[in-house]
Order: structure tokens, then sequence, then C-alpha cells
């Protein structure tokens, strides 16, 4: 399998050097440059296989002439294991939890870190050890969280012997336990940087750190965020896993996706290439809600952030959206790149009429402020005794209000445990004290360690230079 970038000037890459890339040298993002698709006899005979065969064969034509099988196949069993010393806490890995009628949960919070980006970040830390130890190298990690993404990073890299990570995180502005999630994993390569400023300016100084390395002195620089390709293929696995439990493929599914960053329900849009039979695909955003302004109005402009009660959506631009457009613009990296350098300079970015009508027809969309949040966190509780946390709760908002068909089982992905969000469970006036899980239950008594850094590049990097062998100079 060979990759290509979105802006059409890198090298094509195979999977080794996609996973150890990040962003492609032209500013891209790479894809595949032939995105594997099977028959729905294939998809069929998938099913009631555990998880980790499940991943096995979804995902191996994307590492074919990388990764061998056999070490495939031990890295995904141990990714995605369960049971006393397994990775995740739920023996069926990725539950379904039916809300009502013909609508699901894909509970995807049963991973070390509460969120459903440990599905790709326990894989990547596995399939980092296992390419560095190979060639000998160690690498700098840098990555952007709005929340979710820095814990399931250090917890997922945090044991690979070649890596030092750094997550910058916008100070004040993810939760209590996510914050903690992350700062008190204590460890000589682990660095958590909390940047006086927003998300947004984290995932800047991170993508504009890999078009300028030289602050590494030739030490090679990994993403960890899902602009890095690895973590965009594991997440396709579970809307097959889902589809499969529900009468799939001989029956469809709609999907409603809670996101931020596009990453998650890109992977949902890869699955239907695939083969998958997907009837609708929700895009659900908090007030950030650029991806809803476009989808609704063709308009995708930067607007102010606000902070709202979902902070892991509180994303002013989104990274995967750029893969998008390579797709509705015929696969042209030449134009892609145009438009990037026309949004770079403004802030704005709209595309030709037939493109958007394209895009209308791939996807649905919602925003969905906190007062709506906190409402659809109360009356699922009212009706169920489940609670949500806040982006599930927005997810569960929009299939409610952009559902096609009721014939048609609709899954919502349930992306985090409400435990990190009690604020926002609170408000909705819930009574029921969430505990921590038994890993966690210390949590808050436990020593934190991270360095506040101005938005500042020059800070940031200069704090990974000096702290990027273990801690020491690289
Ligand atoms: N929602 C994320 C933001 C980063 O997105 P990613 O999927 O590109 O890692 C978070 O919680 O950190």
């Amino acid at each position: 399998m060979r990759y290509i970038s979105t802006r059409g000037q890198a090298p094509a890459l195979n999977f080794e050097d996609v996973l150890l890339a990040g962003l492609a040298t032209d500013g891209g993002l790479y894809v595949p440059e032939n995105l594997p698709r099977f028959t729905m006899e294939e998809i069929a005979s998938w099913a009631g296989l555990p998880y980790h065969e499940l991943a096995f064969r979804v995902m191996r034509p994307f590492v074919t002439g990388s990764i061998p099988d056999a070490d495939f196949k031990k890295i995904l069993e141990e990714t995605y294991s369960t049971g006393p010393d397994g990775v995740f806490a739920h023996n069926a890995v990725a539950p379904l939890r039916q809300l009502n009628g013909n609508e699901w949960v894909l509970e995807l919070f049963h991973g070390p870190t509460l969120a459903f980006k440990d599905f790709a970040l326990q894989l990547l830390g596995r399939l980092l050890d296992h390419v560095l130890a190979k060639r000998g190298e160690r690498v700098v990690i840098m990555g952007a969280t709005s929340g979710d993404t820095g814990s399931a990073a250090i917890e997922g890299c945090r044991r690979c012997d070649n890596v030092d990570i750094f997550i910058l995180h916008p100070h004040e502005r993810v939760s209590d336990v996510q914050r903690r999630q992350m700062t008190s994993i204590l460890g000589e390569n682990i660095h958590n940087i909390a940047i006086e400023g927003n998300f947004d300016d984290c995932q800047e100084m991170v993508k504009a750190s890999f078009a300028d390395q030289a602050f590494l002195k030739g030490t090679r620089l990994v993403a960890v965020n899902s602009i890095n390709w690895a973590r965009i293929m594991a997440q396709i696995v579970y809307y097959f896993h889902a589809a499969l439990q529900l009468g799939g493929p001989a029956r469809s599914v709609a999907f409603s996706v809670p996101t931020g960053n596009f990453g998650d329900i890109f992977a949902g849009y890869l699955a239907r290439n695939m083969g998958l039979p997907i009837s609708q695909l929700i895009v659900a955003t908090n007030r950030n809600d650029i991806l809803h302004r476009f989808m609704s109005g063709n308009r995708y402009d930067k607007d102010t952030l606000h902070h709202s009660l979902s902070p892991s959506m509180d994303i002013m631009v989104s990274s995967n959206f750029e893969r998008l457009l390579f797709d509705l613009h015929g696969r042209n990296g030449l134009a892609v790149a145009e438009l990037m350098n026309s949004f770079k300079a403004t802030g704005k970015l709209s595309v030709e009429e037939d493109r958007w009508i394209e895009a209308r027809r791939l996807f649905d969309s919602l925003a969905v402020d906190d007062e709506e949040t906190c409402r659809t966190i109360a009356e699922v509780f009212k009706n169920t005794t489940e609670v949500l946390d806040p982006h599930t709760a927005i997810g569960v908002r929009a299939a409610r209000e952009c559902r096609r068909s009721l014939d048609t089982p609709m899954v919502i992905l349930g992306t985090a445990h409400p435990v990190k969000f009690p604020e926002a469970v609170e408000k909705a006036g819930i009574g029921k004290l969430l505990e921590l899980p038994k890993h966690l239950f210390d949590l808050h008594e436990r020593e934190e360690r991270s360095t506040v850094l101005p938005n500042d590049i020059k800070a940031v990097q200069g704090f990974v230079s000096s702290h990027g062998n273990r801690g020491k100079p690289l």
C-alpha cells in the first residue's frame, strides 16, 4: 500500500514511513493511494469475530508490505485484549447499548483513558515500538489536545522505549479529570505543556513544527493526532464492528458522530467507501461549528473559539477536513493546496457548488449548544437511567434531529465516559454520583507535573529541544 499527500507535492510513502511522518513535507495529509474495497460476502463472513480478528481483516491491506501478518496479528491481539490484565475493560471491547427502539450507543470508552482515542492510540504506541525497535531509532512525539487525545497518547506511548512525548493542551481549558489523566503520568520521557492559548494555537504549533524540524537537531518528529494516518485507520474498524452486530452488511446502518477534528467521522466515510453499507453519516458539533457551517451553507470560515461543556470538541479548524476536500476535488492535490493556502491567508473557504452538493449528499450535520446538550443528558437519563457524557449527548441530539429513517438502526458513537465531565453532568441536573473506575480511583490525589508556557512557538520548541532526550537536551 502506498500513501499520497492531499497537496500532491510530497513523495508517496509506504505505511511504515507514513506512521513516522505526521504531516507530509508539502504540508498535506497522507491518504491511501487506493482504498481497499471489500465485497458484501467478505464482510458478512466476519460476523462474530473477536474485535482483534476483525481489526486484522479491516486494517491488513493498509499495512501490507510494512508489517508482517504474524507481527500485526500479535500487536492487535495485545491492543484489543480484555480480561483482568487486558487493555479494554469490557469483554466486547466496544459494546453497543440500546437507548430505545432502533437507537444505539457504541460505547468507545472502556479503554484505559475512557475515550475513543484509546482504540487508535493503544495501537499506535505498539506500532511505533515495533517499527522503532527494528530501525534502532529514537523519535520525539508532539501532540495537541483539547482533552482526550493527550492522555490516550501518553498512555499508549509511555512504555515505548524509543520515544519522548510532548503534549500541548490549552491551559485551564480541559476538564479536571482530563488534565489529571495527563499530568499525573510521570516519567522522564513524558512532558505536559499547558499553553496560554486555545486548542487551535496548540494544533498550529504542532503542525508548524513539522514544517520546521531543525530545532530537533536531526531527531525525527512523529504525530499522535489524527493527522497521522494510523489514527484514522484504527478508527475505521469500529464502524464494521457496530454494523456487523446490527445485521450488517445485509442491512445498512446510520451513524451520528460527535466530532471536532473530523477524524472520527472521516473514518466512517472511509468504512462506507470500503464497502460497508452506511445509509447516513451525521456530523455532530458543539457551538464551535465550522463543520456544520460548511455542510449547511458552504462556509468553512474561522470563527472565535468558544469554551463549552464539551471541551474535546472546542476546535476552530478541523484538520481532517482537508482529507475530504481532496476527495471532493477528484484527488487533485494542487487544487487542495491552492484552497488551503488561501484559507491560511483569509481564514475563509468555500467550494464550487457541485462539490458542496456532493458533500451534502455524503453528510448531514447539526450544531448543538450547551443548553441543548444538558437537556439531552437529562432526557436520556430520565428515559433510560443512562448517563451520557456531553459529547455523546451531542451525537444523540443530532441523531434525533437529522435521522432519515426509523427503520434503519442509528448508532451514536459514545466517545467518552461521563465521569470525565462532571460539570456537564451536574448542570444537566443528574444527582447520581459517578465513580472513577478502579485504576483511576486516586486520580485526584496523584502528583501532577506540567509546565505552563506562553503561546509562542519558539518557547515550545526551545522546551522540546532541551528536554527531548529523556528529559535532557537533544
Ligand atoms: N478532540 C481531540 C483534539 C485533537 O484531535 P485529534 O483527533 O486530531 O487528536 C482531543 O480530545 O484532544
